[in-house]
């Protein structure tokens, strides 16, 4: 049974604290701006709070306090970087569920993996994918009663599937009526054969040619304001790699692969920069990424202690049972991750 954080007082004090006195939860201080640069030397809290001691008291008020079971930052990153984590799935909301099950299944080859109705709360779940859930990324598609529309906006960019022949795949999407909003042909500015088509909803689905793929449904793309702000906030907060960063000027962008693994085995997050654009509409269509871990609450811990935005502390769902934390990346993106053993659970 896992131990509840310590309460920290709004008054609590930055200390020297000898090492032996470390309890086994730590109090570490982490600035609360996103991306803050990772100290090598926590500071920790006592909660004494003496006279004297305003400037440290205001500093650690305006700081987050991080009950936490790592004695730094350093071993809290490396036991992120070391964890059991994969993505999982990607939600996002649809107008007709049924349409689009029927649009992924007939046009782009995806199985219906699995469904659930919660009808006291209306809404629907319907998960599609290439291959079974407990080893392939997949989607989750989320129908609210009675809402039809949703706004995309213009930060989400595309989900990727590799195909061994994009233009036979195409003529497939086109023949059952699909919308192809870009002929096959190579990326511009690269030699990639990519097409982009669309789903009733209008979501984007780039198709691009990887033969023998393990993982066709390959890739989420979203956009943001600062490239290097982004990376690191994978990196720190969510243990990511930077699997691949690839400037393209004569287009004026830039992208980053992040992920857990080879980009040819393993899905990733394709983070976009335009140069010049810092801010984009993120509308309310698209969800999150759901990631897997061994620990929500470590996770949780690992994120706050380097900056990164804790949206939803980490516990288990009413109802179902599985814990989860959810958090936000600097664009405010939104990432949920999973406990592993729960999710397994869930697939029983
Ligand atoms: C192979 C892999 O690197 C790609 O497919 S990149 C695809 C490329 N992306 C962009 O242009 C991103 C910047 C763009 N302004 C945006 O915000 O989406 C792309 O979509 N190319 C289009 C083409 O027709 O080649």
């Amino acid at each position: 049974m896992r131990a509840l954080p310590m309460a920290v007082s709004r008054g609590a004090v930055a200390c020297a604290t000898p090492a032996a006195a470390v309890p086994r939860r730590s109090l570490l201080l982490s600035t609360a701006a996103a991306g803050a640069a990772l100290q090598s030397e926590p500071i920790r809290l006592c909660s004494r709070s003496t006279s004297g001691t305003a400037k440290l008291r205001a500093s650690a008020d305006a700081a987050q306090a991080v009950a936490t079971a790592f004695t730094s930052k350093e071993e809290a990153f490396t036991w992120a970087r070391g964890d059991n984590r994969r993505l999982l799935h990607v939600v996002y909301r649809v107008g007709d569920i049924d349409k689009t099950i029927k649009f992924y299944t007939e046009c782009l080859g995806m199985k219906l993996l699995r469904k659930r109705d919660i009808p006291e709360e209306k809404y629907t779940n319907a998960f599609l994918g290439y291959g079974p859930e407990d080893a392939n990324f997949v989607v989750e598609l989320t129908y609210n009663y009675g809402v039809d529309k949703y706004d995309i906006g213009s930060g989400f960019g595309h989900f990727g599937i590799a195909t061994d022949d994009v233009a036979k795949t195409v003529e497939i999407i086109r023949a059952k009526g699909g919308k192809v909003t870009r002929e096959p042909g190579p990326v511009k500015g690269g030699k990639t054969v990519i097409a982009f088509i669309e789903d009733p909803d209008g979501y984007k689905f780039e198709i691009l040619e990887r033969p023998g793929t393990p993982e066709p449904l390959c890739q989420v793309m979203l956009r943001v304001g600062d490239l290097d702000r982004a990376i690191s906030f994978y990196e720190k907060s969510c243990g990511m790699e930077l699997l691949r960063k690839r400037d393209n000027p004569e287009y004026k962008y830039t992208v980053a692969m992040m992920g857990y693994g080879p980009e040819d085995k393993n899905a990733v997050l394709e983070l976009t920069y335009n140069y010049g654009v810092t801010e984009y509409d993120k509308g309310n269509a698209y969800g999150q990424i759901a990631i897997g871990t061994d620990d929500v609450y470590k996770t949780a811990d690992v994120v706050k202690l380097s900056g990164g935005q804790v949206v939803r502390e980490p516990g288990p769902l009413p109802g179902i049972g599985t814990k989860i934390t959810a958090i936000l990346d600097p664009d405010g993106w939104k990432s949920v991750f999973v406990d592993n053993i729960d999710f397994a659970k869930e697939l029983e």
